[in-house]
């Protein structure tokens, strides 16, 4: 059997020959468009592995002229520029697989077996249109193999489960999936499972009755309904309340949903993503989640690593996102290489969240366009004290004993607490600010999102000198 190998980087081509040909077939290499075509014109090959970005051209974008010729021949992408968008991309043209570089040797050799074996390739019909592609970032293994298992539920209706810590991108996952999958057409109706009362969440998701509980005084559309002919991402499922959950089961087995007080059987017509950061199983186990509920959800499994097991992510990240600070009007940021570095090595527990809001404040605060070691180690040494302060219960800072220890030490007279409070709590919240900004007044405003005026108000008033703040050179 022979492979067609259409790689215009020699030292690769080598590696995928020596490979393939271990495998036990015959490899015709070729480094351009024209070759490829030439060649599929003349001969017939059992599969061919194709870089994108060639000399003539792009492999993609030209492969409907190997499909015309050869509509049956198993083609396997590589790919260099390891976004979803040209996953998406490579999948959307019928591909056989999609590789990102860089990928494993035995891994591909593997698969063009497999492809060549089937003598079919066409996972997709390839006639339909692509997506947007979305601003989901990440050159990570972990990544690729997201935006892998992505582009394997695009075409189909499938459940999603997608598992991770908070603020790794598991809603961002839910939103590509609809946008770029075949009910991008329909609605996209996300519900926060945990943040419903309890009492509520019946009727919130199904919807209710005039008149079927206290309060219900017209008829409620629930958000299965709502979300029909699109998608219905269900986030936080681990924190849903029992009865909630056996109602969420019973809805998915029949494929029908009833309101609350109701009678009608209504069909339901919405693809299912659901989310959690908690671990199931122990919550299984421990009698709080419905086993037959997870295995209903966990059709298809799609975890988001947490950014400190993807180091290789937070530079692109960062640089997206100033790009996105940018696009919305914040001042124009260059991160120069020893930056890139320094945010590398921190733990980001809040993962991709953390790292935006960390961005977009560095954005703000910078007082230079190139943001370098020395812009990012004040706003660090923050948080960390942010964090420390917080760190005796595993919370955010504890407001509740501050304002009890405050005010049975310096509880002034009645009729002025409110404002010894506020002052007590604006001074070290400005001096704060003033310290991040190098004692810059108009920024520091701008962080606080207060007027400038206000703001030179209330620092003389409070006896706040700005000047003490300014950085010395
Ligand atoms: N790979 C990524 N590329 C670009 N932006 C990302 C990526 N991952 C996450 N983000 C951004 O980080 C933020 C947090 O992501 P998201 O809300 O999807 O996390 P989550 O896992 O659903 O969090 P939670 O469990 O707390 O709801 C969002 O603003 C999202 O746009």
């Amino acid at each position: 059997m022979s492979v067609l190998l259409v790689e215009d980087d020699m030292s690769i081509a080598i590696v995928i020959t020596a490979a393939l040909e271990a495998e036990g077939f015959d490899v015709v290499h070729c480094q351009t468009i024209e070759e490829r075509d030439r060649l599929i014109a003349q001969q017939t090959f059992s599969a061919m592995v194709t870089d994108v970005m060639l000399p003539d051209g792009d492999g993609i974008e030209t492969i409907e002229r190997v499909r015309s010729l050869r509509p049956d021949m198993p083609v396997v992408i590589l790919s260099a520029q390891n976004t979803l968008d040209t996953a998406v991309r490579a999948t959307d043209t019928g591909a056989f697989e999609y590789f990102p570089k860089p990928f494993d040797i035995d891994e591909l050799a593997r698969t063009v077996r497999q492809a060549a074996g089937n003598g079919q390739g066409n996972v997709h019909d390839g006639d339909e249109p692509l997506g947007d592609g979305l601003p989901l970032v990440g050159r990570s293994p972990a990544m690729q193999s997201v935006f892998r298992m992505i582009t394997r539920v695009l075409r189909n209706d499938l459940t999603v489960l997608i598992l991770g810590e908070s603020g790794t991108g598991k809603e961002l996952v839910a939103e590509a999936i609809h946008q770029l999958g075949n009910r991008r057409t329909g609605p996209f109706v996300a519900v926060n499972t945990a943040a419903i009362p309890a009492e509520l969440i019946e009727s919130e998701l199904f919807g209710h009755e005039k008149g079927a509980f206290t309060g219900a005084v017209a008829r409620h559309e629930g958000k299965f309904e709502q979300a029909a002919g699109g998608t219905l991402f269900l986030d936080e499922i681990g924190d849903m309340p029992m009865q909630a959950q056996t109602r969420l089961l019973r809805a998915l087995q029949s494929g029908t949903v009833r309101r609350v007080g109701g009678r009608e059987e209504i069909k339901l017509d919405a693809r299912i993503i659901a989310a959690t950061n908690k671990d199931l199983e122990p919550e299984i186990a421990a009698g709080r989640f419905r086993e037959d509920l997870y295995y209903r959800l966990n059709v298809v499994p799609i975890s988001m690593p947490p950014l400190r097991d993807r180091p290789e992510d937070i530079e692109v990240l960062a640089r997206h996102f100033l790009q996105h600070a940018a696009n919305e009007g914040l001042p124009k940021r260059q991160l120069t290489s020893e930056a890139a570095e320094l945010l590398r090595k921190q733990p980001w527990r809040g993962n991709v969240r953390e790292l935006k809001n960390f961005i977009y404040r560095l954005a703000l605060l910078a007082r230079e366009d190139a943001i370098d070691v020395e812009s990012i180690n004040p706003l660090l040494a923050a948080e960390s004290q942010g964090s420390q302060a917080g760190a005796g219960d595993g919370s955010a800072v504890d407001i509740d004993t501050a304002v009890s220890q405050w005010l049975a030490a310096e509880r002034p007279a009645d009729g002025s607490i409110y404002a010894s409070a506020m002052a007590a709590f604006e001074r070290p919240l400005f001096a704060e600010i003033l310290k991040e900004t190098g004692g810059n007044q108009l920024r520091a405003a701008h962080a606080l999102g207060i007027n400038r005026n206000t703001l030179r108000k209330r620092l003389s008033e409070l006896e706040l000198d700005p000047e003490a703040f300014a950085r010395r050179p």
